[in-house]
C-alpha cells in the first residue's frame, strides 16, 4: 500500500499518524515561554500552566504528558489534542576515543543534521546545528560544499539539546550534562532568526533549560544587522568567524564579506561589546590554513585591525575533508602567530581539535541532504529581515 493510503486509512480509523510530519500538533519544542502562555490562554488556561509544562519538559527532560502529575488529567488530555513533544530520531551515533559524540539526527523530510557533544574538565558543550547546510559558502568549510538545503524550525534546534541531555541520561535540574551551548553546528545561525531566537530564549528561560547568556554562544560569519539584532533581544556571548585580516583575503575565505565588509563588521563588534559595558569579549575565530592566512603580517595585521577592542582569538587548526584543497597550518606557524597576539595583549588560545576520528570536529560536519543532490543555493539567504 502507498504510504498515502496508508495515511489515510490510518486517520480514519483514528490511530496516530505514520509519519511525524503528517502530524497537525504543535511541537511544545518550538513554542518559547511567551508563546506557550499564549496557546494556554487561548485554551482557557491560566498562564502558570505554560511554566509547568515548560519545567517537565526542560528541566525534568520529560516528553510525555502523562507524567506531568501537577496537571489536570483534564487539562493533560486537552492538551495531548492540540500539542505533542515529538523528539527526533537517531540516525547514527558515534564515540571519539576523547569522549566526544557525534548524533546524526533525522529531521522531518528526510534531512539529517549533525549534534556534537563535547566533554571537558570542568565542563560540558553542546554543539548545535541551526540549518541544514549553509548558503554562506566559506572556502574552507565542508557543510558549505552542500550549499543551504533548508532552515530549521525552533523545535529541531531545541529539539537537539533535549536529546542530548535525555541520552546522556541527564536533565538541566539536578544533573547537569551540559553546561554550554555553541551555535557552531551546521548552518549560519544568523541568516535563520526567525526560528533561532526563540531558540535561546528557551535556553536562558528559567523553566526552560536555565542557561545564563554568557554560556550560550553565537556563532557568526558576520550578518551585521542581526549581530546589532542579537545584542537588542538576548545578547548572549558572541563568537566572529573572522579568519582574514584584511578584506581582500576575507572576501575569498568568507565571501558574506563582499557585503558586510570589515570596516562595518567591526563597528558591529564595537557595538556589541563596548557599548554595553560588557566585561565579556567577543571571540573571534580564525582558522588556521597553511600558507593562506597563517603569516606574521597576517598576525600583525590582525593586531591592527582589533585596535583595542577587548578580544580572544580563537586560532583553530583546520580540520581537513575530503576534496578540499587547504591544508592545516603547522604548529610552529600557529605559535609564531599566537605569540604575536599575546606580545600585544591579545588573548589567543588555540583550539584543541576533539573528535576528529568521527569528523565531529569543527566545520567537518555535513549532515545528509535526502535527495543526495548537492544543493547549490549559495550566496545569502536569510530569514528574518
Ligand atoms: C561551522 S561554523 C557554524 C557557525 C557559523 N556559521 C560560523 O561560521 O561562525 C563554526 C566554526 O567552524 C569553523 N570552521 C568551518 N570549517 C572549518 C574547518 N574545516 N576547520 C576548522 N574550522 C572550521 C567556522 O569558521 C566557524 O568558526
Ligand atoms: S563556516 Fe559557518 S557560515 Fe561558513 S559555510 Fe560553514 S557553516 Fe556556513
Amino acid at each position: 500500500m502507498r504510504q498515502e493510503a496508508q495515511q489515510e486509512t490510518l486517520q480514519r480509523e483514528g490511530q496516530p499518524p505514520l509519519t511525524p510530519q503528517a502530524s497537525r500538533l504543535t511541537n511544545l519544542f518550538g513554542l518559547d515561554r511567551e508563546q506557550l502562555r499564549e496557546r494556554f490562554a487561548e485554551m482557557g488556561e491560566k498562564p502558570y500552566r505554560a511554566d509547568q509544562v515548560m519545567q517537565w519538559i526542560y528541566r525534568r527532560t520529560r516528553n510525555s504528558f502523562d507524567e506531568m502529575s501537577n496537571i489536570s488529567k483534564d487539562l493533560r488530555t486537552r492538551m495531548a489534542q492540540h500539542f505533542e513533544i515529538r523528539t527526533p530520531e537517531l540516525v547514527t551515533e558515534q564515540v571519539s576515543q576523547d569522549g566526544t559524540r557525534k548524533w546524526v539526527l533525522r529531521l522531518d523530510g528526510g534531512n539529517a543534521i549533525e549534534t556534537v557533544y563535547i566533554p571537558e574538565e570542568g565542563r560540558a558543550t553542546l554543539c548545535i546545528s541551526s540549518q541544514v547546510g549553509c548558503a554562506m559558502d566559506c572556502a574552507f568549510c565542508s557543510t558549505a560544499q552542500q550549499g543551504l538545503n533548508r532552515n530549521m524550525t525552533t523545535a529541531e534546534i531545541i529539539a537537539q539539546v533535549w536529546f542530548a541531555a535525555r541520552t546522556l541520561g541527564g536533565d538541566f535540574q539536578n544533573e547537569r550534562v551540559i553546561s554550554n551551548i555553541v551555535f557552531m553546528g551546521m548552518g549560519e545561525p544568523l541568516a535563520n532568526y526567525n526560528a533561532v531566537l526563540p531558540a535561546i530564549r528557551i535556553l536562558l528561560d528559567d523553566f526552560g533549560f536555565g542557561l545564563s547568556k554568557r554560556r550560550v554562544t553565537v556563532s557568526t560569519s558576520g550578518l551585521v544587522p542581526f549581530m546589532d539584532r542579537l545584542r537588542e533581544d538576548v545578547d548572549t556571548a558572541l563568537a566572529v568567524s573572522l579568519h582574514a585580516p584584511n578584506d581582500a583575503l576575507r572576501n575569498e575565505l568568507v565571501p558574506i564579506n563582499r557585503k558586510y565588509p570589515l570596516a562595518e563588521l567591526m563597528a558591529a563588534c564595537r557595538r556589541y561589546t563596548v557599548e554595553k559595558d560588557r566585561k565579556a569579549h567577543i571571540v573571534y575565530e580564525y582558522v588556521m590554513l597553511d600558507g593562506i592566512n597563517d603569516q606574521p603580517e597576517h598576525a600583525r595585521e590582525l593586531v591592527k585591525l582589533l585596535g583595542g577592542l577587548p578580544a580572544k582569538v580563537n586560532l583553530i587548526p583546520f580540520n581537513p575533508f575530503p576534496q578540499t584543497q587547504y591544508r592545516r597550518s603547522k604548529p610552529e606557524a600557529i605559535a609564531a602567530f599566537a605569540k604575536i597576539l599575546r606580545d600585544r595583549k591579545i588573548i589567543a588560545t588555540t583550539r584543541k581539535t576533539r573528535g576528529d576520528d568521527i569528523d565531529a570536529a569543527c566545520g567537518q560536519l555535513v549532515g545528509k541532504v535526502q535527495s543526495r543532490q548537492k544543493n547549490r543555493l549559495r550566496g545569502i539567504a536569510i530569514v528574518g529581515d
